[in-house]
């Protein structure tokens, strides 16, 4: 048998991992087949039990910001993913604690100790999610070694034009030539090009949960991209663990406001991913608010449909779209999706309704912010880079109540 110790990679045959993960699931494991990429192309069994025991055999993931809101549901995510292993956690202000001591509840996870960035070893990890703010990300990113697949969860690489991305975010570019290598990471959209990338720009919560609805639709020519009105919702860990007066619990408990009015910098993000689907230039009005609670995200979306398109056309088109899909689900005709239906989940559900104004339609969208608009919907996108089944390590349930 090939030495897998020695190999940069490894790579996973999809049909015997299910195999595997049933194994798990409802019996003794018996064995699993590992294809090894770099020492020989002819399949390999290994005993399942050599697998588990000899924990190199697992890509090895850096979680950069670690001590944030993404990097800890990413840390939360990978505790039980069969092929993922942290070897790198870096924190800024928390750099050299335990991520029991930061975050309790993640105590019991076998973790190494947060560091500095700059203090970081990256010759023993194989992946890394980048889970810091934008503008530092940039300028992280560019000094990591090329050899490394990155997820980036900032908005740092998401615009493909920097003259938007310098308007929107105030700051110059720092790492023009890593924009070009970008890949957005929408993944029930963009699967191809996803798989085969080394940087991934991950999209924002507010664009996941608006373009996964609208892009279908408009491709199909079903809505027109004139008029489209977008009314979103997010839960308070959208911004972050960072103190915040305008985060503090007296400020958010008990009411609801809206903010970036006119402004706020998701809508070149969107407006871009409608636009390539319309191949043409679409522009929208897009309001967030914030909502008195931790996590979810709800987006409310009038359009305008095409001539002669009928709601129960831009419903069948979804409900086809999506009938593959594991994470985004068409609700039944009527049905309302609620925020507390997917928290802690990957899943995105949605509902199309009949306005009463005639010609015209109300898409609802819901996702947990910080997994499909986030850290679950990063892993789905790194599985997909490691050739490993895109839904490793997001099969949970949401927790309800
Ligand atoms: N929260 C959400 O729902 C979503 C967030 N995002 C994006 O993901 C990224 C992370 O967000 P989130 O986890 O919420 O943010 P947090 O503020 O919760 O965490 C930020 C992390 O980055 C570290 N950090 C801060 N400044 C620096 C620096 N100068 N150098 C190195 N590390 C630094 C922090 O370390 P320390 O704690 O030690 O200071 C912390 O680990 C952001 O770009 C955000 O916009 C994207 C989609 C959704
Ligand atoms: C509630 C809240 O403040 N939400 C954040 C969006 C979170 C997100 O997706 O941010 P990135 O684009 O930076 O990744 C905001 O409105 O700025």
């Amino acid at each position: 048998m090939a030495s897998l110790s020695s190999l940069n990679s490894i790579c996973i045959d999809p049909a015997c991992f299910i195999k595997y993960q049933d194994d798990v699931k409802i019996s003794k494991p018996k064995k699993l087949c590992v294809r090894a990429s770099v020492a020989s192309s002819a399949p390999q069994s290994v005993q399942f039990e050599d697998f588990k025991a000899r924990k190199f055999e697992k890509f090895r993931i850096g979680v950069l910001g670690a001590s944030g809101y993404t990097g800890s549901e990413i840390i939360r995510l990978l505790a039980n993913h069969p092929n993922f292993r942290i070897t790198l956690m870096t924190a800024d202000r928390k750099a050299g604690q335990s991520i029991g001591s930061v975050f309790p509840h993640l105590v019991k996870q076998d973790l190494p100790d947060m560091v500095a960035v700059k203090d970081a070893d990256f010759s023993n990890v194989d992946a890394v999610f980048c889970c810091l703010p934008h503008g530092t990300t940039q300028e992280i990113i560019k000094g990591l070694p090329s050899s490394l697949k990155i997820v980036d969860l900032s908005a740092d690489f998401r615009l493909q034009d920097i003259g938007e991305y310098e308007e929107w975010y105030g700051q110059p570019h720092k790492a023009q030539e890593l924009q070009k290598e970008a890949v957005y990471g929408l993944t029930e959209i963009s699967r191809d090009e996803i798989q085969g990338a080394r940087l991934i720009a991950n999209p924002g919560c507010y664009p996941t949960s608006i373009q996964l609805p609208l892009i279908p639709l408009i491709k199909a020519n079903l809505i027109e991209v004139k008029n489209i009105i977008i009314d979103s919702k997010s839960g308070v860990s959208g911004a972050g663990r960072g103190a915040k007066e305008a985060n503090l619990y007296t400020e958010i408990a008990e009411g609801i406001h809206s903010y970036g009015v006119t402004r706020h910098r998701h809508v070149p993000e969107i407006e871009q991913g409608l636009s390539e689907a319309a191949k043409s230039k679409v522009t929208v009005s897009f309001t967030p608010h914030l909502m008195p609670m931790s996590r979810g995200m709800q987006s409310t979306i009038y359009v305008e449909m095409a001539p002669g398109a009928s709601t129960e056309d831009l419903y069948q088109h979804l409900s086809n779209f999506y009938e593959k899909e594991e994470f985004v689900v068409l609700l039944k005709k009527n049905e309302i999706p609620h925020t507390r239906h997917v928290r802690g989940s990957n899943y995105c559900l949605m509902s199309v309704f009949p306005d009463r104004i005639p010609g015209r339609a109300i898409i609802i969208s819901v996702i947990d912010n910080l997994v499909k608009g986030a850290s679950g919907q990063a892993l789905q996108n790194l599985n997909l880079m490691m050739g490993i089944p895109e839904n490793t390590g997001l099969l949970s349930v949401p927790l309800f109540p």
